[in-house]
């Protein structure tokens, strides 16, 4: 067996669970699956990408516990997180002849974690699932706390459910096949829980990142870190009816910029929070609230990672003001039409503010640009 290197539970009554984060857990998954879910059968959901790159050992391991599957391969990236996706998931899943006890597995970034998510709490009315996450943003964010779902032409992620998995199962090998950009993209969520309430582990990885990157111990220890934060949070809140909100730091303008893209390569979901946390630090700083220094020292540290941090940086430039602020007067966060921004009072001192005026919201974005 391999070796389990940190355990994570997400006490969530009788929606709880593990997260399991190892080297090589993927050649054990058969047997920790045959362990945890006797007599069940699995639809592997994953991208063309991950296919090539992880699904032969997934199998491997499948076929040496004795254990049934069917594969569902949809295209990489961004795009797939949208209705046609959503709809090959499903459709997939009920070709395969999957019983409503039976499971899914996510195999795959972000992007397959939501949607194969959302379609397992959608399909025969929900089935159980298992998020086995190969890309560093998936591993350390969006594997953990349930929420699953698609993006939408009117904005990000606007349609999904609350669906927890039944297992985590991260295994740190899969990101030696991971392409440096990706890498990148997740490590902004990384420097995001440092950003949120945890000043030492932002100063931790300024020391650390290049151990981070090139796959020392501090990778599996800032992984863990990650997803321990994530689990106490999601446990306080799981619905996101308060402190769960912090979560989304750098997400409001993120998402705008994602949607400005067409969801596509020319930003991902991690730059797009790269930038957006910058934005956030820097609008905090101009309303006489955060240091201004704490925004460069951040941006330099998002930027030694090879993360992009102003508007500037995005291949093509941005749409108009108005178009980003349409964007934003979309966000899940609007209540009664009053946009909520996470805003701080520096490193580490993140806070949710409700009531934010749209014009200095756009006033600040012409300023940025
Ligand atoms: N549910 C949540 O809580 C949550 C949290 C954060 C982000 N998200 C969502 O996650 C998505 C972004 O996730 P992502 O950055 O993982 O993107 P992704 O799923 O598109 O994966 C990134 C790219 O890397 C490839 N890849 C993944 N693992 C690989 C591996 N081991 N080897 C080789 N290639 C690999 C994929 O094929 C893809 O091309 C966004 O849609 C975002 O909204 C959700
Ligand atoms: O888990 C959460 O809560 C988050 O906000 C994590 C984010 O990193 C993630 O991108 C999430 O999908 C954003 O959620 P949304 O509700 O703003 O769509
Ligand atoms: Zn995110």
């Amino acid at each position: 067996m391999a070796d389990i290197a940190h355990k994570v539970h997400v006490a969530l009554g009788e929606r709880a669970y593990d997260i399991l984060i190892g080297d090589r857990l993927l050649d054990d998954a058969g047997a920790i699956l045959a362990e945890r879910f006797p007599g069940r059968r699995f639809g592997i959901i994953t991208d063309e990408t991950v296919a090539k790159a992880q699904l032969p050992r997934l199998i491997a391991s499948l076929d040496a516990a004795g254990l049934g599957h069917n594969e569902i391969v949809l295209p990489a990236g961004e795009g797939t997180k949208g209705w046609p996706g959503l709809q090959a998931a499903v459709e997939g899943i009920l070709a395969a002849r999957l019983e409503r006890g039976d499971l899914v597995i996510a195999l795959g970034g972000g992007v397959i974690g939501d949607l194969a998510g959302f379609a397992a709490s959608i399909a025969r009315r929900g089935m159980d699932f298992v998020q086995m996450p190969t890309s560093l943003l998936a591993q350390v964010d969006s594997s953990v706390g349930g929420k699953t779902g698609i993006n939408s032409p009117h904005g990000k992620n606007l349609i999904g459910a609350f669906h927890q998995p039944k297992l985590v199962l991260a295994d740190l090998s899969t990101l030696d096949t991971l392409a440096p950009r990706q890498f990148a993209s997740g490590y902004a969520e990384v420097v995001k829980y440092g950003l949120i309430d945890d000043e030492d582990f932002f100063f931790w990885l300024e020391e650390k990142r290049e151990e981070i990157f090139a796959g020392g111990p501090a990778r599996g220890e800032a992984i863990a870190r990650c997803c321990a934060h994530k689990a106490r949070v999601v446990i306080e809140d799981e619905k996101e009816l308060g402190v769960r909100a912090l979560l989304n730091l750098g997400h409001t303008f993120g998402h705008a910029l994602e949607k400005d893209t067409g969801y596509s390569e020319r930003l991902l979901h991690g730059e797009g929070v790269s930038i957006g946390m910058v934005l956030a630090h820097g609008f905090s700083a101009r309303l006489g609230l955060a240091p201004s220094q704490d925004t460069g020292r951040i941006a330099a540290h998002l930027k030694s990672a090879g993360l992009p941090t102003l508007l500037g940086d995005i291949e093509g430039g941005v749409g108009a003001t108005e178009t980003l602020m349409a964007a934003i007067a979309q966000d899940k966060k609007v209540s009664r039409g009053a946009l909520t921004f996470i805003l701080t009072r520096g490193i580490g001192k993140a806070f949710i503010e409700k009531g934010v005026a749209p014009e200095a919201v756009s006033a600040f974005l012409d300023e940025m640009r």
